[in-house]
């Protein structure tokens, strides 16, 4: 049996959600790799501790706003280091600290856009992680059939004021001629915010109207052979089997409901915020969390391995 390391691993975030790599120093096992800053939890510590005097043996700070992230087990092989070993990665966030950087290891450090990552090669087990931090927290869904039009597309131009990058437009009671109209007058004002827009339809019919993703029901998602070129995938779940095929099909997100009673289901109870976890326990593609959700569920939701929240509803009640 291989042996298993214990790593506390620090997200430092700035305000404007860029996040911090450090290059590993020579010397050390994946040499030039990037990585997050951190290192291996010694015997009497916990994560906390460990991610505390890591970030100040390596970089000279004190984090003084953690929140505690995912855990991730990875399996390395004796390649690029001495021998083989498992890890288990324990992902901090770490929003504020005390002190001035610095590379106290030699490494270089890298502060990257959630959306562009422009250093190679990140560490293996890192690669989910990545692909998450690309996602903002908070995804809106439309919500049009309740609020209509105007009303929704006015709450709209409040939440992309407040940062909104993420947004599903789920209205199946058009028809194809109201949606392409719709379309337009949503597609428009995002633009200059870079706010995603995801279709939840087909994906030839997103394509079409110039959309930047699709958004698939669980039947489509059940259906579906590949994931289609050109557009960024998400999918409604709502179970381990529908979960499993939107990872083997590498979608890039998945939704997962309803964790708490909502309006829109009301004789469903919810999976409540323990199953949630466990079932996104091991899981490689980022996950939102939707059914009765608030902002202030951010970072509990993130806190049980979730990306962060989808809201069809309270997102657009939010003054
Ligand atoms: N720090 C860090 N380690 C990671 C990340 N991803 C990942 O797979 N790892 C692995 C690489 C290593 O096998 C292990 C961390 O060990 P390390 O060599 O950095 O430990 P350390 O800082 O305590 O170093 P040392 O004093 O033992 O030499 O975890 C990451 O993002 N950050
Ligand atoms: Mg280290």
């Amino acid at each position: 049996m291989t042996k298993l390391v214990q790593v506390a691993v620090a997200i430092l975030i700035r305000p404007n959600c860029e996040y911090l790599l450090a290059s590993r120093p020579n010397g050390k096992g994946w040499a030039g790799w990037w990585e997050f800053p951190g290192g291996k939890i010694e015997s009497g510590e916990t994560p906390e501790n460990a991610l505390i005097r890591e970030s100040q043996e390596e970089l000279g700070i004190t984090p003084t706003q953690i929140q505690p992230w995912i855990k991730r087990r990875y399996d390395y092989p004796a390649t690029h280091d001495a021998e083989a070993k498992t890890v288990l990665l324990h992902f901090f966030f770490v929003h504020a600290w005390q002190g001035e950087l610095q590379a106290r290891e030699g490494q270089q450090f890298a502060w990257q856009h959630p959306r562009t990552l422009n250093v190679s090669p990140v560490l293996p087990a890192n690669a989910p992680i990545m692909q998450a931090l690309s996602l903002p927290p908070v995804y809106a869904i439309s919500n049009i059939q309740e609020m209509g039009e105007h009303a929704f597309l006015q709450a709209l131009k409040q939440q992309l004021d407040h940062g909104l990058q993420l947004l599903q437009i789920r209205e199946s009671q058009l028809d194809d001629a109201a949606l392409a109209k719709l379309s337009e007058e949503v597609l428009q004002p995002c633009a200059p915010y870079d706010c995603r827009c995801l279709l939840n339809g087909s994906p030839e019919q997103a394509l079409q109207l110039g959309y930047h993703g699709v958004h698939l029901n669980s039947q489509r998602l059940m259906a579906l052979t590949q994931k289609p070129d050109n557009l960024l995938v998400g999918a409604s779940c709502h179970n381990r089997v529908e979960l499993a095929q939107a990872q083997s099909l590498q979608l890039d997100f998945a939704m997962l409901s309803p964790v708490l009673p909502t309006k829109s289901h009301p004789e469903a109870t919810g999976l409540g915020w323990e199953q949630f976890g466990e079932m996104l326990s091991g899981l490689e593609i980022p996950v939102y969390a939707l059914g009765g959700m608030h902002f202030e569920h951010v970072s509990h939701a993130q806190s049980c391995g979730a990306r962060g929240i989808a809201m069809q509803r309270a997102i657009w009640e939010q003054q």
